[in-house]
């Protein structure tokens, strides 16, 4: 492989494709004379569209083919949403890199309401989310969650041919893609504690590639990276997959971390939340801490429950 060239394995989604893009002009503008060259794929996570993921199941759905082109030396890095990407990493590839965090919060997307509280009784929010649907209906328990799969601009097209009143998405994919003007009102994560990772990008490659390592290493943004590292500590020692009801999400005043975290059943009925305060540096202890807090306080059985399904 020429020394000049670092290649990208990437979804053909267009959030992916935008990530994929957004690295590439980072690494060209920090390391001028680089070449970087992007190699679109399509993976499992792609494929499966008419399933519910929560019902497809596995981990790492979205991933497994960049990983194995990484490996077979056809790629030399992949660009994640942090959200999608599972705990552990095969052997010889590692997470390089976190880039700074674009707005963690789920987005209200409707075309004729403001807000969730402004939903009128029984109103049909879309969502294949449980950690959404879970935190949607403990606060509205009248509200009818219906499955909405596809990429951001399938789902948008879904809500405007008139499936559902609302849906909910990230804020992060939509900012990236330019749909901003679709978001009718942020939701706090008071209101819908984020999932870890979620509006962070990370960058994974091969951990003996030390002429990549290096050039990756510009990009790293090191308060986004104690946030999310919190936030996975927490989901793994729950091991939860994606496809969860469980939020977490740290936020970094100073040196002092704050970091939220949520365990629920997909009906809302059940809701178990925690919160743990510390230096930045202890992130994952702090992750780890919740979650033996939230264990301590029934979180099993919920998550059980949950898996058993
Ligand atoms: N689960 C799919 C996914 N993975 C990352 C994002 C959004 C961007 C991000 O969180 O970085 C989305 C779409 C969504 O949840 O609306």
């Amino acid at each position: 492989m020429s020394e000049n060239t670092i290649r990208i394995a990437t979804r053909k989604s267009p959030l992916a494709m935008w990530q994929a893009e957004f690295v590439k002009a980072e690494l060209e503008r920090i390391h001028p004379g680089l070449v970087v060259e992007l190699l679109p794929m399509s993976t499992k996570g792609d494929v499966i569209l008419d399933t519910p993921l929560a019902k497809v199941g596995g981990k790492g759905l979205f991933v497994k083919e960049l990983e194995v082109a990484m490996l077979e030396g056809r790629a030399d890095i992949a660009v994640h949403s942090m959200k999608d990407v599972p705990v552990d990493f095969p052997e010889g590839l590692g997470l390089q890199v976190i880039c700074e965090r674009e707005d963690p919060r789920d987005a209200f997307v409707s075309n004729t309401y403001k807000s969730l509280s402004e939903l009128p009784q029984g109103a049909v929010v879309g969502t294949s989310s449980l950690r959404r649907q879970c935190q949607i209906r403990a606060a509205r328990p009248d509200l009818v969650i219906k499955d909405l799969r596809g990429n951001v601009g399938t789902r948008l097209a879904k809500l405007d041919s008139g499936d559902y009143d609302a849906i909910i998405l990230a804020a992060a994919g939509l900012i990236r893609l330019k749909l901003e003007q679709r978001i009718a009102g942020f939701i706090s994560s008071e209101e819908s504690l984020p999932a870890n990772g979620q509006g962070a990008v990370g960058i994974e490659c091969r951990t003996d590639d030390e002429r990549v390592k290096a050039l990756l290493a510009p990009l790293e943004h090191l308060e986004t990276r104690y946030r999310v590292l919190a936030e996975r500590a927490m989901n793994t020692r729950l091991e939860g997959g994606c496809q969860v009801p469980i939020g977490a999400y740290a936020e970094i005043e100073g040196d002092v971390m704050t970091l939220r975290g949520l365990v629920g059943n997909p009906d809302g009925s059940q809701i178990i939340t925690g919160q743990v305060t510390g230096n930045k540096t202890q992130a994952i202890e702090l992750g780890q801490a919740l979650a033996d807090d939230l264990l301590s306080r029934g979180a099993k059985p919920i998550l059980d429950a949950v898996y058993a399904k």
